[in-house]
């Protein structure tokens, strides 16, 4: 694949060295399986559709799964009438006592088409009010246990795209399987019927016709798996055809996209993956055409044998010509029948890798939720402390943090600094509880927060992000979402939010105040700037009354008069607690030296460990890493 003129055009992403997904192999493995092994696995894709559909509704899983026997039963009927004309009209006698004859069948037969034509759509309304339930259902597991995962989770390259491919292949997957299953059901029973008649008629036909539908099943899980192998070894390609189609289309993109002229070079990578991909699909679509053509051809000669043995039977006398003409018929159904039952139970069985990886997703994301705990945290901690904490990221195998030691007391500001990449935001993230260390422990009060309810750490934590969250909602809901749960008719709290952070004058700048929609999504809807959403951000965060509170570069996009305001709105803001009763913790991750200096505590990071920490005038007194910083920086502002 990777050769030819594709080949020798370089990367646009700098290399053509991608991991493969962690659950690819896995899936690999399953599709490999032997046909006995795949045949064993088809009434375990059936079970988990019909547990999901028993799970959204078990009375109409039960009334689709009746409704569609009932189809089939209906057309085995007319299949026996048809049988019935037949062999009257091709007995002995004089051909109008022989049509008269007929009659009833020639009515059981109307009857039996009108009577599935009922069931039919009876099946397709049942199902049509099934699907959307199951669907539903599927989609709302999936959410549930995706949005529990911690934050960890979201780390994981793997984890992310099991998620994309989960939303795109599985749960399609899901309801494409349920339309299937009906239909499967519906054409096994007019297929056992058809059998049935076969070998009522001569048992010697019945072998050969199985042998037709063996080389139907051979071929079809021979495409199936053929189709889900691509899949998976295409598996990094689609993803980063994905990538460079959200570069071509994103709009935080499309500036710099226009400015530095990317266009071209965007395409040309889109086209070179997307070539590769139509490579790789005409090549298994090949492959695919000649495997059904070597199961068709099987099927071919297994029923050219059946009428062969069939014209046997009527040449040797053993079977009576309106016999064979009902054996014609019987086989010509069966044919259909096997046809059609192998068509679906084959899909039902490719899509169950698909939905093997919906599932996969489920129990990958319940295994990423945090541990099950009854203990609840203690409640607006004392204190802090952080022991011989390490912490690496999902699929790295560098420390982001090693050896932490730290404490922090109630009512402390606590500024982390240090040149980028050298912990500080970890570090932030660790102290909240949003990351669990992967070796260590964070105390509060002494009651180690792994041990505790997620729920009951997060509560008592407000994040101020460097790169706050966009909410697509008014600017008012965007502060509003720091607590959902407040109860803040008078607005009292909403206002004093506003006004900590600077966000009044943003709010009084929109055509609907606060009741203006910021996004660019709907018609209508208006952005801010950088420092006017980082300004939301910061009032998002005041609003939220935490005892924990985590700014992370809350300034670096405001301009000097802002970042005044800020620092004062949270110093204010860290002065007391909700009820104005006492102190609370502030985290303060911040290049901007000049704001550090009333910290109670300075903590100085370097390459994942602490190297320094104390007060300004302490830290400037030894002469270190800190006091090198802040030289560096006055000096900036000094010599002009
Ligand atoms: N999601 C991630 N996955 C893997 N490694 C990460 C991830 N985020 C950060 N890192 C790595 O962890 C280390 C610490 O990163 P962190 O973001 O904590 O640094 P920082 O001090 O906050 O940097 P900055 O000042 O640039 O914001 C860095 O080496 C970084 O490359």
């Amino acid at each position: 694949m990777e050769n030819g003129p594709a080949q020798r055009t370089p990367s646009l992403i700098g290399t053509e060295d991608f991991a493969k997904p962690t659950w690819a192999t896995p899936g690999e493995t399953a599709a490999r399986r032997s046909v006995t092994a795949t045949l064993r696995a088809v009434p375990a894709a059936i079970t988990a559709i019909v547990r999901l559909s028993w799970r959204a509704s078990p009375t109409l899983t039960v009334v689709v799964g009746v409704a569609q026997l009932l189809a089939g039963a209906v057309a085995a009927v007319g299949l026996l009438a048809t049988a019935n004309v037949l062999t009257v009209l091709l007995s002995e006698g004089p051909t109008p006592d022989r049509v008269v004859e007929s009659l009833p069948s020639v009515l059981a037969v109307v009857a039996s088409y009108a009577t599935r034509a009922l069931m039919d759509s009876a099946a397709t309304v049942l199902q049509g009010r099934l699907r959307p339930r199951i669907m539903e259902e599927a989609q709302d597991a999936m959410n549930s246990a995706v949005v529990a995962v911690e934050l960890k989770a979201f780390d994981d390259p793997s984890f992310r795209e099991l998620i994309r491919q989960g939303i795109r292949r599985g749960l399609p997957s899901i309801d494409q399987s349920i339309r299937l299953l009906a239909e499967a059901l519906r054409s096994v029973v007019t297929m056992a019927s058809a059998l049935v008649a076969t070998a009522v008629l001569s048992l010697w036909l019945l072998p050969v016709m199985l042998l037709a539908a063996l080389a139907e099943m051979w071929s079809a899980t021979q495409v199936g798996k053929l189709d889900f192998l691509s899949f998976l070894s295409n598996a990094t390609r689609q993803l980063r055809i994905g990538v460079v189609q959200d570069l071509i289309v994103k709009r935080e993109l499309a500036a710099e996209v226009r400015a530095y002229r990317l266009q071209d070079q965007l395409m040309a990578e889109h086209r070179r993956v997307a070539s590769q991909l139509t490579e790789e699909t005409v090549r298994l679509e090949t492959k695919k055409g000649f495997v059904q053509l070597v199961g068709r051809t099987l099927s071919g000669l297994s029923t050219g044998l059946a009428y062969v043995l069939l014209g046997l039977l009527l040449h040797q006398g053993v079977m009576p010509l309106a016999l064979a003409g009902t054996a014609v018929l019987a086989m010509r159904n069966a044919n259909t029948g096997l046809a059609a039952t192998m068509r679906s139970l084959n899909r039902v069985y490719e899509l169950s890798h698909y939905i093997d990886l919906y599932h996969g997703l489920l129990s990958d994301a319940a295994g990423r939720h945090h541990p099950p705990c009854a203990a609840l945290a203690p409640h607006n901690p004392t204190e802090i402390r952080i022991e011989n904490v390490e912490f690496s990221y999902p699929g790295s195998t560098q420390r982001a943090l090693r050896d932490i030691n730290l404490c922090i007391r109630r009512g402390e500001v606590v500024a982390l600094v240090g040149e980028n990449g050298s912990g500080k935001t970890t570090l932030s993230k660790i102290i909240a509880g949003l990351y669990r260390p992967t070796s260590g422990a964070v105390l509060w009060d002494g009651v180690d927060i792994a041990t505790t309810t997620e729920e009951s750490v997060l509560d008592q934590v407000a994040l101020i992000s460097q790169e706050p969250a966009r909410w697509p909602m008014t600017a008012g809901n965007n502060i509003r979402m720091g607590r959902l749960e407040y109860d803040d008719t008078s607005k009292e709290r909403w206002r004093r939010a506003v006004s900590a952070s600077g966000a009044d004058e943003v709010v009084r700048s929109l055509p609907k105040g606060e009741d203006t929609i910021l996004s660019k999504e709907f018609v209508g809807g208006r952005d801010l700037s950088g420092g006017q959403w980082q300004r939301l951000g910061v009032a998002r965060g005041v609003y939220r009354d935490a005892a924990v509170l985590l700014a992370d570069e809350p300034t670096a996009a405001l301009d000097a008069k802002a970042e005044a305001v800020v620092f004062e709105g949270l110093r204010r803001a860290s002065a007391l607690d909700g009820e104005g009763t006492g102190s609370r913790t502030t985290i303060l991750v911040t290049h901007r030296l000049v704001n550090v200096r009333r910290a109670e505590r300075i903590v100085v990071l370097h390459q994942g460990r602490i190297v320094e920490q104390g007060t300004h005038a302490e830290l400037m007194a030894s002469k270190g890493r800190y006091a090198d910083m802040y030289a560096l920086q006055a000096d900036a502002y000094t010599t002009a």
